[in-house]
């Protein structure tokens, strides 16, 4: 059994909240994109219209299509605009305490039967939904960066996650056009249980002067043949919420093979979080991408 999906609330509008926002607006849903800052709301939506508008390019979808996409989606600066969403999905950045005051203070303006997910890449769904007052209707859909593109969504049940909100979150992302890969509840899931390990890897090969940035991601693009060299996809990701997933898989699975690189903590330390500040294993700030090491 399945609850019906109308409206739907997006906590947080950085890169993966906008994603969300773009594929459930285009999939038919009403979406409300929340933030506290209202500048990151506006780049948001100016982000979405620039991927559907490149869709259009690729024709893909209509204009049509775009404009009643972009229609469907409202920007909202308080929780309370989230009021009367059926479905919320966090996305907010990768730290517990940020997520767990969320969502005493989204739940205090939800209707009772309104489910709550997270897009956490690590955290524990179990832990989260016990922060709330609907560990039953607490589930973690996790998406993949960039979301217009990437065919996959991960689903979490945590312990108390009942069948009617895994239903309608597998009826929900089906809706969207994803497959569903049904991970256990344990720290980083299995996407970021194998990536993050590979990446972290990447950072000690360079960190010990293995290779320099250009030599690793050429060596796995080339030789790997993965699309992006993994110091590449680390700075996509976020080095910020790289070392966030290294630091719950080392403390959540207490093996000393999952230690953070010191070379990454102090990227982070720096504010070199990869894309999203122009600076990380790339300098992103000229024409092209220049190696930072
Ligand atoms: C951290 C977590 O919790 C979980 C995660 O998400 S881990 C990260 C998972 N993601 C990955 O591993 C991504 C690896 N990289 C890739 O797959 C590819 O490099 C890529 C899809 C991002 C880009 O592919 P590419 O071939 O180099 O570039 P390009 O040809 O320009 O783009 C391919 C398509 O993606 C679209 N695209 C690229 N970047 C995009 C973005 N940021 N947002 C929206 N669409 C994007 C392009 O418009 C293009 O669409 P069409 O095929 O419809 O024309
Ligand atoms: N990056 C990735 O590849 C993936 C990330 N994820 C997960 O998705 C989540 C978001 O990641 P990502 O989009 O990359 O991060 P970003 O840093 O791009 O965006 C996070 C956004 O959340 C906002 N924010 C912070 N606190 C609050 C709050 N209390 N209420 C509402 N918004 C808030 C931030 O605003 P401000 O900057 O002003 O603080 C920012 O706009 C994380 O949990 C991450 O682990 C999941 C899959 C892939």
């Amino acid at each position: 059994m399945t609850v019906a999906i109308k409206k739907v609330g997006v906590i947080g509008s950085g890169q993966m909240g906008n994603g969300i926002a773009h594929v459930a607006a285009l999939a038919g849903f009403d979406v409300v994109l929340n933030d506290v800052s209202g500048d990151r709301l506006k780049s948001a939506l100016a982000t979405i219209n620039g991927n559907l508008t490149r869709q259009v390019s690729r024709q893909t979808i209509s204009d049509a299509e775009r404009k009643q996409a972009l229609d469907r989606i409202s920007s909202a600066e308080t929780l309370d605009a989230l009021a009367d969403c059926d479905l919320v999905i966090e996305t907010a950045v990768e730290k517990e305490e940020t997520k767990r005051k969320i969502f005493h203070d989204v739940c205090a303006v939800l209707k009772p039967e309104a489910i709550v997910a997270s897009n956490t890449s690590s955290i524990s769904i179990t832990r989260l939904a016990a922060s709330t007052d609907r560990p039953e209707r607490f589930i973690g859909i996790h998406f993949m960066n960039p979301v217009p593109v990437m065919e996959l969504v991960e689903l979490i049940r945590g312990i108390a996650t009942d069948d009617v909100t895994f239903d309608t979150a597998k009826a929900f992302v089906s809706k969207l056009g994803k497959q569903v890969a049904v991970s256990e509840d344990f720290p980083a899931f299995i996407v970021n249980r194998i990536l993050l390990p590979m990446i972290n890897e990447a950072i000690y090969t360079l960190y010990e002067g293995v290779g320099n940035v250009e030599a690793i991601d050429a060596a796995m693009k080339l030789g790997a043949h993965h699309p992006m060299g993994p110091l590449e996809l680390a700075d996509f990701i976020g080095l910020d919420t790289c070392l966030s997933i290294m630091q719950v898989l080392h403390e959540g699975l207490a093996d000393s093979k999952y230690r953070p690189c010191p070379l990454l903590v102090k990227y982070v330390e720096a504010g070199w979080l990869g894309r999203k500040t122009q600076r990380g294993f790339y300098d992103y700030r000229g024409d092209k991408p220049v190696p930072t090491r």
